[in-house]
C-alpha cells in the first residue's frame, strides 16, 4: 500500500494502489509508519515520497466517503506529520497529484514533478472541498487568486504551469525520481523552517477585501445553486483571515457541511457513472469486454452545416486526418470559411497553436466535393440535413465506394438507424453518433446501434469518443434515442402549461432555478423553433398532410399544442429570426426579453380554445415538466433501450444542461424517492387523462411498489419482471 525503502541517507516511501495510488485507509497508515520509521532511524537524513508506476496520487480513496470519519481524521495529521518532520521530505510528482495527493506534496518541505505531470484541488467537482489543510497551505504557497481559481474550480493545471506559480520547486523532463532524491541529498542539514507552508503568512493583494467580494460573485455566479464551490472560497477567505489552526478549523467544519450535503453524493455518483458508460452492453450479449474497435487512421466528414464544421472540428483536435465533404463548391467554400475559423479559435486557446493542430496540411485536412476521395477512409460521419431520404441516398453511395471495412456512422437526433442501414450492403457497420451542438464543445457524444451492427463497429465508435475526449454512450434504437426521447414530454408539459395559463420566463425561471443551465423556451429559441416543426410536418402531425377536420388541439386521441406551429407559421423561429418564445434586439440576437405580442397571443389563443386560465405554482411546473421527463426514462429502461440508469444520467448531464451536483434525472428519482414521483404522476394523469406521458410507466410502478430501492438494484428487478412475463 506504501512501500518503504532506504537508500543511502534518503528513504523512499512510494505510495502504491493501483491505478491511481488513490489515498485509502491502508496507504494512509503505511504512509505514518514510512515517515515514523524514517524519523527514527538516524541514518535516514532525508525522505523522498512518489508513487508506483508513474502517478502520485489521485487523492482520497472516493470510495472510502462512505466511511468519512476515519478517513478524514487521517489525512490531515498525517499532512502535518510531514511537514514537521525534521528531516527535508521532497515529493517526486509524477502522472496526477490530485486532491489528497496535492495536499500530501503540499505538506512536503519541496516538490519536484515531472513536465507532463498534472495537479489540482478537483474537491469541488466531487461536491467537497480539499479537507486535509489544502484551502490553508495552497493560498500561502501561490497566492490567493491562484489559489481560489484552482480550488473553486477543481482544474487541473500542467507542471509548466505550477512552475510559474511557484507550486513546485523544480520540472524535469527525465527521471523525477532521480531528480527528487538528487534534490533530497542537495537540502540535507537545510533550515526547513522557510520550507513549512503552515508558518508562511498568505501574501498580501492589494484590497484584498474587495478583491474577495468581487471573486465571491463570480463563484456564486458560476455555481448555478452548487454548493461546494462558494465553501471552498469561505475556506481559502478563512486563511486571509485567520492563523493557519484557525483556518483548518473553518476548513474541517464547511468540509463536514459538504460531506453530509446530497450534492457531494450526488456528485461522486455522477463521476462513477461516467465511468461505468464505458462498460457498455447490449441486449443481445455484445460488451465491451469481449469487442476489439479497429483504428481509425483516415476518417471523412460529409456536410459542413453546423454540426459538420464542429465534427470536423473535434477530429482535427484528435489527431486524425480526414476529408470533409460538401455536395457543391459554394457551400463547401462556406464550411470551410467557417470550419478555417472555429479551427483558428481552438488553435489560440492551445499551447503551440495551430501548429499543434497542423490544419493547414491537407494531409491532415482535405476539402473536397468529390465522393470518390473518401475510398480509403477508415470512417465516414454523415452530418447532412436531417432527411431520411437524402441520408438513405449517401448511404447507398457510401456502400459502394468505401472499403469494404469502414465504418459508416450518421449523425441524426432521431431518425431509425436501421432503415439509414437498409440503404447500404453492410448494415453491420453503420452506427449512429448523435453530437451535440456545438460539436467541438458539448462532451456527449450518444452512440446508437441499430438491430445489425457490430460489436466491432460499437467498440469502436467508443473508442472514437475517446479520442474526440467526448464521453460516448451506447444505447438502443428508437425514435429520438435516450436524450430526445425523454425531452420530449419535458417540452411538451412545458407548453401545455403555457397553454393552461403560465408564461415562458414563469416556465424557464423555475427550471433554471432548479439548475438547468437554460429552461425550455430559451432552450428552444436557441435550437431554432423550426427543427421541431420540420420533423412534426415529417410525421403528419401538422402542415399539409394533416387530414381535414383534425381538432386543432388533438392528435391520435392524445392532447396536441399547436402553439409551438403557429410561432413558426408567424416566422418566429427564435434567436435566429430574433423573436420566437422571446424577443431577441435583432435576428441572431441573444438576449431574450419577455415580448409583450406572445403573451397577448397566449391570452387570444385561450380564448379561442376555451381554456380557463389558472395560477400554476412553481411546484407543478417542476414536477409535471421533470417527472414525464423521468417516466419516459424509466419506460426506456424496460425497453432495454439503456442498460443502465447511469446511461441515462450520462447523457443528460453531459449533453442536455441537467445540473451535474443533482446527479441526473433518474439519481435525482431515486433521492425525491419513487413512491413520491409515481404519486405525483398519478395525480397530474388523472387532471389530464389525454397526455399519456404522465401516465406512469409500468416499470416505475414496479420499483415503487417495492419501495424505494436503491438505483443500483433497479435493474435486477426488470430482469425478475421479464422473466415473468
Ligand atoms: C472529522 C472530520 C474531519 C474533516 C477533514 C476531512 C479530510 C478529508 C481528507 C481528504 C480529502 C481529500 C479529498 C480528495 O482527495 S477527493 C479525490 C480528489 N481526486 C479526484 O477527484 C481525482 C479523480 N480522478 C480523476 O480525475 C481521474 O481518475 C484521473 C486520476 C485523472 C485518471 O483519469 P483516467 O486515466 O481517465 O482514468 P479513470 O478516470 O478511468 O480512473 C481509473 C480508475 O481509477 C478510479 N479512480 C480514479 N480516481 C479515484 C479516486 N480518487 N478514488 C477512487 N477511485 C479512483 C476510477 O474510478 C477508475 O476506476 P473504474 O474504471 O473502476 O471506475
Amino acid at each position: 500500500m506504501a512501500q518503504y525503502a532506504r537508500g543511502s541517507a534518503v528513504a523512499v516511501i512510494r505510495l502504491r494502489n493501483p491505478p491511481v495510488n488513490a489515498l485509502s485507509r491502508a496507504v494512509l497508515q503505511a504512509l505514518e509508519d514510512g515517515l515514523k520509521k524514517a524519523d527514527a532511524d538516524p541514518s535516514v537524513k532525508a525522505v523522498m515520497i512518489c508513487g508506483e508506476n508513474g502517478k502520485f496520487s489521485a487523492g482520497a480513496d472516493i470510495r472510502g466517503f462512505s466511511a468519512p470519519k476515519r478517513l478524514g481524521g487521517a489525512l490531515g495529521p498525517i499532512v502535518s506529520l510531514i511537514e514537521s518532520s525534521e528531516k527535508p521530505v521532497v515529493a517526486a510528482i509524477e502522472g496526477v497529484a490530485l486532491g489528497g495527493g496535492l495536499e500530501v506534496a503540499l505538506g512536503c518541505h519541496y516538490r519536484v514533478a515531472h513536465v507532463k505531470a498534472r495537479m489540482g484541488l478537483p474537491e469541488v467537482t466531487l461536491g467537497l472541498l480539499p479537507g486535509a489543510e489544502g484551502t490553508q497551505r495552497l493560498p500561502r504557497l501561490i497566492g490567493v487568486p491562484a489559489a481560489l481559481d484552482m480550488i473553486t474550480t477543481g482544474k487541473h493545471i500542467p507542471a509548466t504551469e505550477a512552475l510559474k506559480l511557484g507550486l513546485v520547486d523544480e520540472i524535469v523532463e527525465e527521471n523525477t525520481i532521480e531528480a527528487a532524491i538528487r534534490l533530497a541529498n542537495k537540502v540535507i542539514g537545510q533550515p526547513l523552517g522557510p520550507r513549512r507552508l503552515s508558518l508562511k503568512p498568505v501574501p498580501k493583494v492589494p484590497n484584498m477585501e474587495a478583491f474577495l467580494d468581487e471573486a465571491l460573485a463570480k463563484v456564486k455566479r458560476q455555481a448555478r445553486g452548487c454548493l461546494a464551490p462558494e465553501l471552498c472560497f469561505q475556506a481559502v477567505r478563512a486563511a486571509t483571515r485567520s492563523p493557519f489552526a484557525e483556518g483548518v478549523r473553518r476548513e474541517r467544519e464547511l468540509f463536514q457541511v459538504l460531506l453530509s450535503s446530497g450534492q457531494a453524493q450526488a456528485l461522486q455518483y455522477a463521476f462513477f457513472a461516467e465511468r461505468a458508460v464505458r462498460r457498455w452492453a447490449t441486449p443481445g450479449g455484445a460488451s465491451w469486454s469481449s469487442a476489439a474497435p479497429q483504428p481509425v487512421r483516415r476518417a471523412a466528414v460529409i456536410g459542413l452545416g453546423t454540426m459538420g464544421r464542429g465534427i470536423v472540428t473535434s477530429l482535427v483536435k484528435a489527431n486524425i486526418p480526414l476529408v470533409a465533404l460538401e455536395q457543391d463548391l459554394e457551400n463547401l467554400n462556406k464550411g470551410r470559411k467557417a470550419v478555417m475559423l472555429l479551427l483558428e479559435r481552438e488553435a489560440m486557446k492551445m499551447e503551440g497553436g495551430a501548429q499543434v493542430l497542423d490544419f493547414h496540411n491537407p494531409a491532415r485536412l482535405q476539402f473536397t466535393v468529390d465522393f470518390d476521395l473518401l475510398r480509403d477512409v477508415d470512417l465516414v460521419i454523415e452530418a447532412v440535413f436531417e432527411n431520411m431520404a437524402l441520408k438513405k441516398e449517401i448511404f447507398h453511395k457510401l456502400s459502394k465506394i468505401c472499403k469494404p471495412g469502414a465504418l459508416l456512422c450518421t449523425n441524426t437526433s432521431a431518425l431509425n438507424i436501421d432503415e439509414i442501414a437498409s440503404a447500404t450492403n453492410r448494415p453491420q457497420q453503420v452506427i449512429g453518433t448523435h453530437f451535440f451542438s456545438p460539436a467541438h464543445v458539448m462532451r456527449l457524444l450518444e452512440i446508437i446501434y441499430g438491430r445489425h451492427t457490430s460489436p466491432t463497429a460499437i467498440a469502436t465508435a467508443m473508442q472514437l469518443a475517446t479520442a474526440l475526449k467526448k464521453v460516448g454512450v451506447v444505447v438502443g434504437n428508437c425514435f429520438g434515442f435516450v436524450g430526445n426521447r425523454m425531452m420530449f414530454p419535458y417540452v411538451q408539459q412545458a407548453v401545455f402549461l403555457l397553454e393552461e395559463g403560465s408564461r415562458p420566463d414563469a416556465v424557464d425561471q423555475v427550471l433554471e432555478d432548479f439548475g438547468f443551465k437554460i429552461g425550455p423556451f430559451r432552450m428552444s429559441d436557441l435550437a431554432g423553433l423550426d427543427v421541431g416543426w420540420r420533423s412534426r410536418k415529417d410525421q403528419g402531425l401538422t402542415g399539409p398532410s394533416l387530414p381535414a377536420g383534425t381538432p386543432a388541439r388533438q392528435r391520435h386521441g392524445q392532447r396536441y399544442s399547436p402553439l409551438p406551429d403557429l410561432l413558426c407559421e408567424r416566422g418566429r423561429f427564435g434567436q435566429k429570426t430574433g423573436k420566437g418564445w422571446y424577443l431577441y434586439e435583432k435576428a441572431g440576437g441573444r438576449t431574450a426579453t419577455p415580448d409583450p405580442w406572445l403573451l397577448n397571443f397566449l391570452s387570444q389563443y385561450r380564448d379561442t380554445h376555451g381554456i380557463r386560465t389558472r395560477f400554476i405554482d412553481q411546484e407543478e411546473i417542476l414536477e409535471r415538466c421533470l417527472f414525464s421527463l423521468i417516466n419516459e426514462g424509466f419506460a426506456i429502461l424496460a425497453e432495454g433501450i439503456a442498460s443502465g440508469p447511469e446511461h441515462l444520467d450520462v447523457i443528460y448531464i453531459n449533453g442536455y444542461g441537467w445540473p451535474k451536483h443533482r446527479g441526473g434525472p433518474m439519481f435525482y428519482a431515486s433521492t425525491v424517492g419513487l413512491p413520491r414521483v409515481l404519486a405525483k404522476l398519478q395525480k397530474y394523469s388523472e387532471a389530464h387523462p389525454d397526455v399519456p406521458g404522465l401516465q406512469p410507466s409500468a416499470f416505475l410502478k414496479k420499483l415503487a411498489a417495492v419501495g424505494n430501492p436503491p438505483l443500483k438494484e433497479w435493474m435486477s428487478y426488470l430482469s425478475q419482471q421479464s422473466s415473468k412475463l
